[in-house]
Formats: C-alpha cells, structure tokens, sequence
C-alpha cells in the first residue's frame, strides 16, 4: 500500500530499548505515534511469507480470489528495506509459511486451522488443487525469486499465522540479542499483525514499515491494521524512512543498485 497522504511522523522524543553505558548513540527512525530509537545491532528485518503462494499470480491467495494486483510494489518496497537492512548490518529473518507434503503439520479436523485455512479450504473444494498449496518442496511454498536469502539471513518455518508459534524465531532472535522487529510482508492484516502482536507479548519493540506491507481484504482492512499496530502493539513507518535511517549512503543510490543487493 502507498504511504497515506494525510500520514504525518510526529516529531517527539524518542522511544525504545534504553542505551546501554558506552553503546555508540542509536539510530532514530521516525515513526508513528513516535520515532524509534534502535541499535542496528540489537535490530532485524522481518519478511513475512513473501511465498509464491502469497505474492505470485498463479499461487494460493490468488487461486482462492484475493486480489494480490498490488503485491508487485509491496515486492520492490520489501527488496529496498532488505538492501538497506543488509548494507547496515541488520538481520534479515525470513518466516516461510506451510506443511510438510502430507499437511500432518497442518492439523486434521481437530484444528481450527483445517476450517480457517483457505488454502486447505480451497483445495477440498477443488480436489485437482490437492498438494499444490503451501506444501513443502513446492513451487507454492518457495520465497519467491525477487527476494532470496543470501548468505547471513535467516529463513524460519512457520506452520500458522504468527511466526512466533511453534517455530524458532523467538530463541533465533534472543540468541542474537535481538530487541528490535521491523515487519514486512504478506499479508498484513493477518501473518504480519499475527506476529507483530506475539512480538509485543514477547516485549519486542515492533515497527511495521506500512508501505512494505499488503493486505488480505482491502484498503480498509489495511488501515485497521495499521491503526492497531500504531494503536496498540507498535510503531508505524515508511520504506524511506527506514532507507534513509539506516543506509542514507544507500537510499541515495540509484535503484538499480539497491534491487542488486538483493537478489541472490
Ligand atoms: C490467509 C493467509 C495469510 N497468510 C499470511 N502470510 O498472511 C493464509 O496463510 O492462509
């Protein structure tokens, strides 16, 4: 989504994880209710499931009648904040969504899942579909080819929504002393705010880059989730903000030179 015209980053003091005596002076990112003060050190970039499932014509939410027309510039937004990422020396975690080949991961009729998946839903209904979505091993199931890990990211497998569930993300970020979440990725409103409210349970400092984001719904849907995660569980803020706080050398360069940096 674009960033909203009338979106204003207030200018007040900073907040976020206290400065640790002799720790070089933090980054200060703006944001919305307030700018973000953050150690690249202490800081990941989280990609949410940007699975061809999820951003790719031919994949899951597009089989299941989800309008993903806007999941190309979401696309370019997230391959600039991983070039910015990277060239700070931040993390980049990607979460990968799914089941092993037989769904065993994906729960039978007695998880809530079996009903509110629309991929399982999806290919009940249409048993030619049967093993083509989220399963591990296919084209489905893969990061898509614009944004590949490199070496020195992460990639973590999730079987739900939130990526903190069942999975290795929490002990992966504690054992780097990871204190900072920026969130990426597909879909907004429901693995992205899924695991951006875990992370404020797990008294992580999350801020959603809004324009590298997409939603599952609409544009409505996009601005409650929006309002929640400034509201209630973190901070909001924009690709160019986040360039420009972390990699200004880089945010200066041509594009064609970040979108290098990314894909492996
Ligand atoms: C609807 C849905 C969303 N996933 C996500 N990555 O936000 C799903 O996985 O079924």
């Amino acid at each position: 989504m674009s960033t909203p015209k009338n979106a204003t980053l207030t200018s007040t003091t900073p907040v976020g994880v206290p400065t640790l005596p002799g720790a070089p002076a933090p980054l200060v990112l703006p944001a919305r209710p307030e700018p973000l003060a953050l150690q690249a050190a202490q800081s990941a970039l989280i990609v949410v499931d940007m699975q061809n499932a999820y951003a790719s014509l031919g994949g899951y939410v597009d089989s299941a009648g989800f309008d993903i027309s806007g999941a190309q510039g979401t696309i370019d937004a997230i391959a600039r904040a991983i070039a910015a990422a990277r060239a700070a020396g931040i993390l980049v975690v990607f979460l990968q969504n799914g089941w092993d080949a037989k769904y065993v991961e994906a729960g039978g009729p007695g998880s809530p899942n079996w009903y509110k998946s629309n991929a399982l839903k999806t290919m009940r209904k249409k048993p030619e579909l049967q093993g083509k979505f989220l399963a591990k091993g296919g084209w489905d199931y893969e990061l898509i080819e614009a944004l590949k890990p490199m070496d020195g990211d992460i990639v973590i497998p999730k079987t739900r929504y939130s990526g903190f569930f069942n999975s290795a993300l929490d002990s992966t970020l504690r054992a780097r002393g990871i204190r900072n979440l920026v969130f990426t990725g597909i879909a907004t409103n429901v693995c992205v705010e899924s695991t951006l409210r875990d992370a404020f349970h797990l008294e992580y400092f999350a801020v959603m880059l809004e324009d590298a984001t997409h939603e599952l719904g609409g544009d409505a849907i996009q601005k409650a989730s929006v309002y929640n995660v400034e509201t209630f569980f973190g901070w909001v803020s924009t690709v160019d903000a986040f360039c420009q706080t972390v990699a200004p050398e880089l945010a200066a360069a041509p594009l064609a030179t970040a979108a290098e940096t990314v894909s492996a």
